[in-house]
């Protein structure tokens, strides 16, 4: 009974999030993907039932007070993913931003986030500082050397079913056309989901499946150039992933900011307390108290050990 909990609670055997999300390509339809940017949110992304979470470059460097410029590290985004990928079975997709440098870098980063379980990595075609993709003021790097980056990840995957998403920032750089051109060489390099990003109106996302036959994410972050599309619309356009990746940090930070200021206004948070998280809420998601059930079960255990007179001498 001891050692079935504390496999379930330190997850000694993991969910292969690499193949349950090749599974998804195969499948038809459209997967939500919201973005996360720690285990906690990831956790809750899974016990409501969504299939995948991204971890999102711009809510992880943005819970850090930092901006989403290319300044986090491999290790830094590794430690994150890690204690993501610990939490849930659903399959992980990294945000890899440029890959950390050049190809050598994006071979290691793909070991190394396949080391912790992650399912697939995004890399995108912009050069460092990158920037948001909704922003403007982007550059791109010339096509082959995307390319020759999606090939460095492809090489270096130690499952074929570690899936690669090549993103193109290239529609507000160089235009559309070469966005197409871009993603049909991304393609031929091996990359399995073709993410355009941020394409400024339905027309553009619909022209964009109906132009590059492969497996489509879109982005449906708020606050950019991209129109809020449904998930449904999408799906009909032939998409087969959305991504929300900032959304919960927005949304938590709004709600953050207005009870600050209520216990500072009112030097209380009485009010809140129906629009909180309840203390068994939290509990019951992190398995608060099977990890003090297993203590006690480990106790037990040894002390029957001594009581049956196996304790030997220190008995
Ligand atoms: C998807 C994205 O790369 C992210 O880091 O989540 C960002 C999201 C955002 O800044 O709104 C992006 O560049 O679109
Ligand atoms: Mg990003």
């Amino acid at each position: 009974m001891c050692r079935k909990l504390g496999d379930m609670l330190f997850r000694k055997s993991r969910a292969d999030g690499a193949a349950l999300l090749r599974e998804e390509l195969r499948r038809p339809g459209i997967v939500l993907v919201p973005g996360v940017f720690n285990a906690l949110t990831a956790l809750m992304a899974q016990q409501l039932g969504f299939r995948a979470v991204y971890v999102s470059g711009a809510a992880v460097t943005a819970s850090m007070a930092l901006p989403d410029l290319g300044l986090i590290t491999l290790d830094e985004m590794v430690k994150t993913v890690k204690y993501i990928v610990d939490a849930v079975d659903v399959p992980v997709i990294v945000d890899a931003d440029t890959g950390y440098g050049e190809a050598l870098n994006v071979m290691r980063a793909v070991r190394e986030f396949e080391a912790v379980g992650a399912a697939g990595i995004q890399l995108e075609d912009q050069v460092l500082p990158k920037k948001c993709g909704h922003l403007s003021g982007k550059a791109v790097v010339p096509p082959d050397e995307m390319a020759k980056k999606i090939r460095a990840a492809v090489e270096a995957r130690r499952s074929p079913d570690f899936v690669i998403i090549a993103r193109t920032d290239a529609v507000g750089v160089t235009g559309f056309e070469d966005a197409v051109e871009r993603a049909q060489l991304y393609l031929e390099a091996g990359a399995d989901v073709i993410f355009p990003e941020a394409l400024r109106t339905e027309e553009e996302f619909r022209e964009f499946a109906r132009r590059v036959k492969a497996p489509l994410l879109a982005n449906m972050t708020e606050f950019g150039v991209s129109p809020l599309i449904p998930a449904r619309r999408l799906e009909e356009f032939g998409y087969k992933f959305v991504i929300f990746p900032v959304t919960a940090l927005r949304v938590a930070m709004h709600a953050i900011r207005e009870v600050f200021r209520a216990i500072m206004n009112e030097g209380t948070q009485e009010r809140w307390l129906d629009k909180m998280f309840t203390r068994k809420e939290l509990y019951d998601l992190i398995k608060y108290y099977d990890y003090e059930k297993l203590d006690t079960e480990i106790s037990r255990h040894i002390d029957n050990i001594y009581k049956s007179g196996r304790g030997g001498r220190h008995g």
